[in-house]
């Protein structure tokens, strides 16, 4: 077995601390291979962004972050010191974030952006990085990289500015991305271009990317496994096809029944019921008050992870183990 690009063994991430800190990634483990992407699904307030964060070192202060092993190709990330850690974000490892505003100095240009960022990791030579910054926009599809390079971030629309993001990242030719939600707050002609532009980015840097989404439609079309998160931890991890087509937990299920009827625009959408809130894994599964295939072995104990076929793994009583 090759080594994977990111391996991730028994995550657990907490905020705060003594009588007040609350453990919100409780356990996470996945790999993920070099040139693939893994998607993290789950609602709202799952532990998905915490997830990625917490695997980059970009939380504050007051969390709290435990692995058995997190290594990136064979290196142990938590040995890493903090310097190196920084030279390691941007070079091998980089971030997309929801919202791209965030990236950018509002008083600088696009250019100012992207000649700095290559400067900084020497990409290309060092006379003519405009040149090499230009071409980087020429290839996520920017007609006028001139002119695109002399604006400031405000003066481009939220779709071009996550391209421009899109190109400076790819272009640094990190081996492993995570993007959270970049595409949430685009309309869905513009979702589905950058949603194609990662992919097409992705394969021609042979990148490993661990996509953030709450829609199992963005995931279809983008991840080749899914993993799904519910309350702090995976729930169910395998080929996204094999997830989509039958899946084994009842909430993926459920994730897939609200995303259909989303797609067909029902008059009445699916919900999954109840709230996700804050629910224990101690001595049950905290989806079970939820669940709408729960019994007495989901109140009584914590599921553990069972196969179902090599590959797919499900959190849940319903397999046997
Ligand atoms: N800096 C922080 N301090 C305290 N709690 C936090 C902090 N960041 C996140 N949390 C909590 O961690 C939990 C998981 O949040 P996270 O953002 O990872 O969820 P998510 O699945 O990515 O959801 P969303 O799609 O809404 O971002 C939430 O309950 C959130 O309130």
């Amino acid at each position: 077995m090759p080594t994977p690009l990111l391996r991730v063994r028994d995550l657990r991430t907490s905020f705060g601390s003594g009588d007040r800190k609350t453990e919100v990634v409780k356990g996470v483990s996945f790999d993920l291979n070099k040139g693939e992407v893994l998607g993290l699904i789950g609602e709202s307030g799952s532990g998905k962004t915490v997830t990625g964060l917490s695997v980059l070192r970009l939380l504050p202060d007051n969390a709290h972050v435990e692995a058995a092993e997190l290594t990136y190709n064979g290196r142990s990330l938590s040995e890493v010191g903090a310097k190196d850690m920084q030279r390691l974000r941007g070079t091998d490892l980089a971030m997309i974030f929801q919202d791209p505003v965030g990236s950018f100095n509002p008083a600088k240009t696009i250019g100012w952006h992207i000649v700095k960022a290559l400067g900084r990791h020497s990409v290309g030579s060092s006379g003519d990085l405009k040149e090499v910054a230009a071409d980087l926009l020429k290839q996520v599809n920017i007609r006028e990289p001139e002119r695109t390079m002399a604006s400031y971030p405000h003066q481009l629309s939220g779709g071009m500015l996550q391209r421009v993001l899109i190109a400076m990242v790819f272009g640094l030719n990190p081996k492993l991305v995570i993007a959270d939600e970049p595409t949430t707050n685009l309309d869905n002609l513009v979702e589905r271009q950058i949603l194609e532009l990662i992919r097409s980015q992705q394969r021609q840097h042979d990148t490993g990317v661990l996509f953030v989404t709450h829609d199992l439609t963005v995931a279809r079309h983008l991840c080749d496994r899914v993993a799904v998160m519910y309350s702090g931890r995976i729930v169910e991890i395998g080929p996204t096809e094999r997830i989509l087509e039958r899946p084994a937990h009842p909430y993926t299920a459920g994730l897939l029944a609200t995303a259909r009827s989303l797609e067909n625009r029902d008059a009445t959408l699916y919900e999954i019921k109840g709230e996700p809130g804050a629910t224990s894994w101690e001595k049950r599964c905290a989806f079970s008050a939820r669940c709408p295939q729960v019994t007495d072995r989901c109140t009584a104990a914590e599921p553990t992870e069972r196969t179902v076929e090599s590959g797919h793994s499900v959190r849940c009583f319903n397999h046997a183990a």
